[in-house]
């Protein structure tokens, strides 16, 4: 099975690229999914998190991920307090999804992963290629104001939050660039696709 890594910085397209890739018929584990299903109501993460923060972030037993998010994102102090919570229980559910698909005998998996070399994901040897999905700053911020309701100087410390997207782009195996429409966007992922598609039919590891 290859293991594509697939990042970039924040509201730089991952979504909107993983979603091509899944249209096209590719497994997809998305971290941003598993890290919502791991502080579902009732969770054990959850109750972590209402220990640390205080029940403001708890509304009706859901997690109120805009005052969190406010929260983590304007203090690197408090952020680093909710990885230390929240990524054990990523990486457990992230490995389970990875084994499933393995058993599935699937020839590509695609891992959505905002954080990846954050997380230093790479390192551990099982990620075959890395997508790096990149834009100018100046868009990334406009695109993220524009997705999250944001002020300028939020957006700024959430993009601040994150390794340096040059530094991702350095690393990768293929970067895709997402200045331009989303069909500009379809035409590089349409023939990303072929490209892994044959890199798997190589490939003699499982
Ligand atoms: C703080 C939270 C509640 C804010 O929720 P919100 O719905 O506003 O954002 P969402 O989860 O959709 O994330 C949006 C983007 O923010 C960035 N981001 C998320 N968490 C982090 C983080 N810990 N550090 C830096 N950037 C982050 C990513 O680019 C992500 O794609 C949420 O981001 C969260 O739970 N973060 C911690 C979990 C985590 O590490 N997720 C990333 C998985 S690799
Ligand atoms: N080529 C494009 N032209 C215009 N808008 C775009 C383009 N690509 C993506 N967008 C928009 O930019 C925003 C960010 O894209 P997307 O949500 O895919 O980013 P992301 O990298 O997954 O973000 P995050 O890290 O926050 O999860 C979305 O509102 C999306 O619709």
């Amino acid at each position: 099975m290859l293991l594509v890594g697939l990042t970039g910085g924040i509201a730089t397209g991952k979504s909107t690229v993983s979603g091509m890739l899944r249209d096209a018929g590719l497994p997809i584990v998305d971290a941003d999914v598993v890290a919502r299903e791991v502080v579902e109501p009732g969770t054990p993460t959850l109750e972590k998190i209402k220990l640390a923060f205080g029940p403001s972030v708890i509304d009706n037993g859901v997690l109120n991920r805009r005052r969190l998010g406010d929260i983590v994102f304007s203090n690197s102090q408090e952020l680093a307090r909710l990885n230390d919570i929240m990524q054990p229980a990523i990486s457990r559910a992230m490995a389970d999804k990875i084994n499933f698909w393995r058993m599935q005998q699937v020839p590509i998996l695609i891992l959505d992963v905002p954080l990846l070399f954050e997380r230093h994901y790479e390192k551990d040897g099982k990620i075959d290629k890395i997508i790096v999905v990149t834009t100018d700053e100046s868009t990334q911020l406009e695109r993220l104001k524009l997705r999250n309701q944001l002020s300028d100087s939020q957006a700024r410390n959430r993009v601040r939050s994150q390794l340096p997207l040059t530094d991702k782009v350095a690393r990768a195996d293929f970067v895709i660039d997402n200045n331009q429409d989303q069909q500009s966007l379809k035409q590089q992922v349409t023939d990303l696709i072929e490209n892994l598609k044959e890199i798997a039919a190589n490939d003699n590891t499982n």
